[in-house]
């Protein structure tokens, strides 16, 4: 993996051909220091989704999809390419368990390789490779779009400059696009609604702090950062309208995987009449699961909760748990917001209405 220097602000990138490589805006450095990565391999695509350099449902799944087109590289044979393809799935499908776009893309990609003629070179499998990763990224940044125009259309009602909390980040670095939850926010503030925007710092890992607030600060909204513990006091006075975040997984009834708090903010607006609304493509929804009870939830490292940002803060040898997720059962979800519509209620048969063809494509 080489440093480069800066391109253009743009997260998750291509260069060149079917034997180029792809470059990553290294998120865990953000917002101190703005380092790209270049990936060349796809042990250091693994890599760079496992210590979240690449994080965010959407921007997983497409950094995976490059990262197969990786393992075509230098394959002097058919066979030898094909069973580097299926290495790779399966690899890259072990960085992290929870987000399905992450799974839904490699499908895609394997099944791509596995209708390929066999007769045909290595390299013309890696360009055909090459054009359906670069097809799934165009399809997220569209997404993206249509989910911000209908995320702003449901948040327009609440007026000029309402309080809107958003958790973990769901912006441009989450996405190949201009995000989901914060694509209605951005959306918005476009619009000229200023919305004031409350972003939760996200605990332990910080992806609200350190992310969403850059995110927020640098397209110029009215952005305050709370801490994870603030947003009680803020919907009872009022402050919060509404609260809108996005998903890793959602289950074919409704119930969805996302940020840890995210159950807990459910909760808390449940209680406070405030609308909970849940943003993410169709890629994020998981049909085959019938609820959230069978979503996998990463556990990840105690030192980032005992030693965040490498300093120490709790005793050494104290129990950590640290799931990286919860889940929101879809009694707590006003809407889900999809590039196919807005689902609302949410149930089972509302969802399988809108997406059941989308996801089966
Ligand atoms: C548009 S991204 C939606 C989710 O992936 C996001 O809310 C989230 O929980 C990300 O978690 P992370 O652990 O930072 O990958």
């Amino acid at each position: 993996m080489t440093d480069s220097p800066a391109p253009p602000a743009n997260p998750l990138s291509w260069t060149g051909g079917a034997d180029g490589f792809l470059t990553l805006l290294d998120q865990t450095l953000l917002p101190g220091e703005t380092r790209y990565i270049n990936c060349e391999t796809v042990e250091e695509v693994w890599q760079a989704i496992k210590r979240l350099a690449v994080r965010g449902a959407p921007a997983i799944g497409i950094a995976a999809a490059y990262g197969v087109v990786l393992a075509t590289r230098d394959q002097a044979s058919r066979t030898a390419c094909d069973a580097a393809i299926e290495a790779a799935c399966d690899h890259l499908a072990t960085s992290r368990p929870t987000a399905v776009n992450l799974f839904w893309a490699l499908e895609r990609m394997r099944r791509v390789a596995h209708e390929f003629d066999p007769e045909q070179l290595p390299i013309l499998l890696a360009k055909r490779l090459l054009a359906e990763a670069q097809a799934i990224h165009q399809a997220d940044r569209a997404q993206c779009a249509a989910i911000g125009r209908f995320g702003a259309e449901l948040l327009a009602p609440l007026g000029k400059g309402a309080g809107i909390l958003t958790h973990c980040n769901t912006g441009a670095l989450a996405t190949g696009g201009d995000g989901t939850a914060l694509a209605a926010i951005f959306t918005l503030h476009a619009q000229g609604l200023a919305p004031r925007v409350f972003a939760d710092e996200t605990r332990p890992l910080l992806q609200g702090a350190r992310l969403t607030a850059w995110e927020l600060m640098q397209r110029g909204l009215d952005a305050t950062l709370i801490t994870d513990s603030m947003p009680a006091p803020l919907m009872r006075d009022g402050v919060v309208k509404a609260v809108i975040v996005g998903a890793d997984r959602i289950a074919a009834n409704g119930d969805a995987a996302n940020k840890i708090g995210t159950y807990g903010l459910a909760v808390l607006a449940r209680h406070h009449g405030v609308p909970f609304y849940i943003a993410a493509p169709s890629t994020t929804f998981d049909l085959s699961i019938a609820s959230g009870a069978a979503i996998p939830i990463e556990q990840r490292a105690a030192e980032e909760v005992t030693e965040p940002m490498g300093v120490r803060f709790a005793p050494a040898g104290i129990k950590v748990d640290n799931p990286a997720f919860d889940v929101t059962p879809a009694e707590l979800i006003t809407a889900l917001v999809t590039e196919r519509g807005v689902i609302e209620p949410v149930s089972e048969e509302s969802i399988g209405a809108l997406l059941t063809e989308v996801v089966a494509a």
